[in-house]
């Protein structure tokens, strides 16, 4: 098998002679704007230091560092990953000349929800249940960029081919710094061979992984009221792990287990990390996929652009959704007489690509998002196949 921890190979499109100029596009450098002085709720989430990865027994310390997080509480911070944040600074900094561009523009591309495809630009066009207030959150999802360049037919924005080396680059580093490195930490805690779960997710096999750009617009109180922001609502993410650079405006909320919000705080340097629903069902729910949201800014962040950089990773497609053959799932009495047979017959398993796009399809393929807390109007279970996950927590 490739060690997927492997340098990077370049990008591997020959023939990319840039078709569009960068100076096409003014990227200014785009400035984090200073944390929030209030003293919010914050969640108490553990730090994984990747830089020991690679010393002797440095694996099996993160991974038993890692337990409890992966566990019990879904999401941790990265640090130690090595990616330098002047490079993270000039991925927001193209994200936010995107997203100042003319919406004629960003319109070119959009993510085609009627068949689940979630590559390209998201624009806030849908109202908030049964009010006026429209989404206050636009999107850009950048597939990867694997060896046999097998995205190079999804259309991309003149401002993405315009910087694609840089792009690709940077894509395929946080996969290999951060997401790869926490495959094998999951596989070891799970006792399964290092490289069992980077296999069913590695870089170069399809799959609708995307780099995203996005941005939160600030809302009047008012709009806030109506949009019954901060009350209730909250989802967990479709695919493997979610990867988020540190974001300094707050807002992002975990529900613990008793019920209540967190906020996740910034971390200088830091990557928050949280598993998703295809991880839960690998595990039969040892690994957790915690409930999330994003609640409007406190009051000395309320007019700002919440400008977010994030990396989700879905299953490889062809990846059959079966348990993994883990002894801990064994000792934990998860198996069922079932979950025995259908790791026996993966070739009948629902795989990778079809729950992700079903679950995408199902999320967005509508006129109206739903208005948390008391839209009863929405099912609160997405079941595909079997595979079911909660979407509503109120
Ligand atoms: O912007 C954030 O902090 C998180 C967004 C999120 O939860 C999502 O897009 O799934
Ligand atoms: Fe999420």
């Amino acid at each position: 098998m490739r060690n997927k921890l492997l340098p990077a190979p370049s990008f591997p499109r020959k023939e990319l002679t840039m078709p569009v100029p960068v100076s096409a596009f003014d990227v200014k450098p785009w400035i984090r704007p200073a944390e929030t002085t209030e003293n919010l709720d914050w969640a108490p989430l553990k730090t994984i230091n990747l830089s020991i990865f690679d010393q002797p027994g440095g694996k099996q310390k993160l991974a038993e560092d890692l337990r409890d997080s992966a566990k019990n509480v879904g999401f941790w911070i990265v640090t130690g990953h090595g990616i330098p944040d002047e490079e993270v600074l000039r991925q927001l900094s193209i994200a936010n000349t995107f997203f100042n561009l003319p919406i004629e523009e960003k319109r070119k591309y959009p993510c085609d929800f009627s068949i689940g495809n979630y590559f390209g630009y998201r624009e806030p066009k849908r109202t908030i249940g049964d009010t006026s207030v429209k989404e206050n959150m636009e999107m850009l999802n950048i597939p990867k960029y694997t060896v046999n360049d097998d995205y190079k037919d999804v259309s991309k924005h003149d401002i993405v081919k315009a910087y694609e080396e840089e792009i690709a680059a940077f894509h395929r580093k946080l996969f290999e710094r951060v997401a790869a490195k926490l495959f094998v930490l999951l596989a070891i805690i799970l006792e399964l061979p290092e490289n069992y779960l980077l296999d069913a997710h590695a870089y170069d096999k399809k799959s609708e992984d995307h780099l995203r750009y996005m941005i939160y617009h600030p809302r009047s109180l008012e709009d806030r009221k109506l949009a019954n922001d901060g009350r209730g609502g909250g989802h967990t993410d479709f695919g493997s792990l979610t990867l988020l650079f540190s974001q300094n405006v707050a807002g992002l909320q975990i529900r613990t287990p008793t019920g209540e919000w967190k906020y996740v705080k910034p971390v200088t340097g830091g990557i928050t990390v949280n598993n998703a629903d295809v991880l839960q069902f690998l595990t039969k729910g040892y690994i957790k996929s915690t409930i999330h949201r994003v609640v409007g800014p406190p009051a000395d962040q309320s007019h700002l652009h919440r400008l977010g950089l994030l990396y989700f990773v879905r299953p490889a497609d062809d990846t059959p959704i079966v348990p993994v053959p883990s002894p801990v799932l064994e000792r934990e009495g998860l198996l069922t007489e079932e979950d025995r047979e259908a790791q026996q017959h993966p070739e009948n398993a629902v795989k990778g690509y079809d729950w992700t796009r079903a679950r995408v399809e199902n999320a967005h393929n509508r006129t109206k998002v739903s208005r948390s807390y008391d839209d009863n109007i929405e099912e609160k279970t997405f079941n595909y196949k079997g595979l079911e996950v909660r979407k509503r927590w109120y």
